[in-house]
């Protein structure tokens, strides 16, 4: 089965994390679903060099990338990932969406609100356990 390195970048600004909606795709299983804005590594970049080009291409922004959070292995129907998940950092919110076709900032413990790409609910998780709760 084909395997495939893909990264993405956790964005933080204020406490609120950027949650990107993917278009419709010919794999039912990920379309439309919420993901991490990000993609697939090419030859001879670094995770990070990947990281900053994807954001760039889709966000129209620079990022600070951090640690890694963590390396999710999921197998899909068609294809298998290997998602390299870093925490990152942004001085705004003004993005311009250039492929999806709906972003959300939440707070950590509102992210099990969306619909997510199956490979992405580790990270979720991991993100959830956050401790600073937002002024409700
Ligand atoms: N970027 C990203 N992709 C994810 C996430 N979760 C997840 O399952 N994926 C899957 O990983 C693959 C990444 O490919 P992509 O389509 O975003 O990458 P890309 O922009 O380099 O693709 P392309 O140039 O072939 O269109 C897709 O099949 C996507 O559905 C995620 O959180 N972020």
């Amino acid at each position: 089965m084909k395997q495939i390195e893909v990264v993405a970048g956790i964005i933080i600004n204020q406490d609120k994390i950027l949650c990107m909606k993917r278009g419709i795709s010919k794999f039912t299983y990920v379309s439309q679903k919420f993901e991490f804005p990000g993609g697939k590594v090419e030859d001879k970049e670094t995770y990070r060099q990947a990281l900053a080009r994807e954001i760039r291409e889709e966000l129209r922004i620079e990022i600070e990338i951090g640690e890694k959070l963590m390396v999710v292995n999921h197998t899909y129907p068609d294809f298998q990932i290997r998602m390299h998940c870093y925490l990152c950092s942004s001085e705004n919110r003004k993005i311009t969406l250039t492929e999806h076709i709906e972003s959300k900032w939440l707070y950590c413990q509102e992210l099990n609100q969306l619909d997510w790409a199956a490979a992405d609910i580790p990270a979720v998780k991991r993100l959830m356990e956050c401790k600073n709760a937002p002024a409700t």
